[in-house]
């Protein structure tokens, strides 16, 4: 693993990583904010997972977490959200390819040989960081925006026990009734939806999964709310299967980190309560 570069930040140390990806055959970069510790110290790690045409520094850079984290004494991790090179697939549009990889393992060609960013999220990476990093592995916690926060509710719903907290924000929550979802799975997939369904938090939570509870902030003056995000779907996917679940409808905020910001201390400190009791 490459320190591409560190910052003294809020009492902690803000880091951007590189490593080379047995998962994705790729160099992977990824951002770690490790709060100021006693020395010998384990800390809880919140996952941060970003939405389509985000590397690690959107959330770095927009995402106002640190302030929050080094009060709770939190690690937070941003991930890439595809592999990314001159050798690695592509596609025209930014909701499809390199920053779209949708925390999928994909089945066709040309994407199945790199595009593997649930084995990297759900696998390598957490070796990795928890080799290199202060975490405390029984204490993880995982978010995410939009795609990511696609990404943080399947991965969470796919792995119990694996996540004390989740939350997300804006989250795509049904890939099967969107048409980014469609155009993602299809194409990473192939056409048989039946084998979307691991990557659809409404159809997990159906098949049976359950989270211990559940944070969703969505923006009601979001552009992407009716057509592709469709929280109600989740509201109702939870009903239906009695999973506690808190889901605010935020009058006024649009999809954009100002969103996202506004709410990132609430959600560290609805983590920290259940990552650091
Ligand atoms: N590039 C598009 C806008 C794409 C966009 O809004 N991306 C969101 C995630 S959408 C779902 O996953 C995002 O997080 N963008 C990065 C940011 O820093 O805001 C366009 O130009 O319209």
């Amino acid at each position: 693993m490459e320190k591409v570069s560190t910052n003294r930040s809020h009492g902690g140390e803000q880091g951007v990583y590189r490593h080379r990806s047995t998962e994705t055959g790729t160099e992977m970069t990824f951002s770690v904010f490790v709060p100021d510790h006693a020395p010998g110290t384990k800390l809880p790690v919140l996952w941060y997972l970003s939405g389509l045409t985000c590397t690690h520094a959107n959330a770095t850079e927009k995402g106002e977490y640190r302030a929050a984290c080094a009060e709770h004494g939190i690690i937070f991790l941003a991930p890439d959200t595809s592999p990314r090179g001159a050798d690695v697939p592509d596609a025209e549009g930014w909701d499809f390819g390199q920053g779209a990889g949708f925390y999928v393992d994909a089945t066709q060609a040309p994407w199945a040989a790199n595009f593997r960013m649930r084995s990297y999220i759900e696998s390598e990476l957490p070796e990795l960081i928890a080799a290199e990093f202060p975490i405390d592995s029984e204490r993880q916690g995982i978010t995410g925006h939009s795609m990511g926060g696609h990404g943080a509710l399947t991965i969470s719903l796919r792995n119990p026990g694996r996540f004390r907290s989740t939350s997300a924000f804006a989250p795509i929550v049904s890939p099967l009734a969107c048409s980014w979802g469609e155009k993602a799975l299809g194409g990473y997939l192939g056409p048989d939806r039946a084998a979307w369904r691991e990557y659809d938090a409404c159809a997990l939570i159906e098949n049976g999964a359950r989270l211990p509870d559940l944070l969703v902030d969505q923006g009601g003056a979001d552009g992407f709310l009716e057509e592709q995000l469709k929280t109600d779907l989740l509201r109702a996917a939870c009903d239906r299967a009695g999973q506690t679940a808190t889901i605010r409808m935020q009058a006024g905020y649009d999809h954009s980190y100002y969103f996202i910001s506004t709410f990132m201390a609430e959600h560290v400190a609805w983590h920290a309560e259940r990552l650091t009791g």
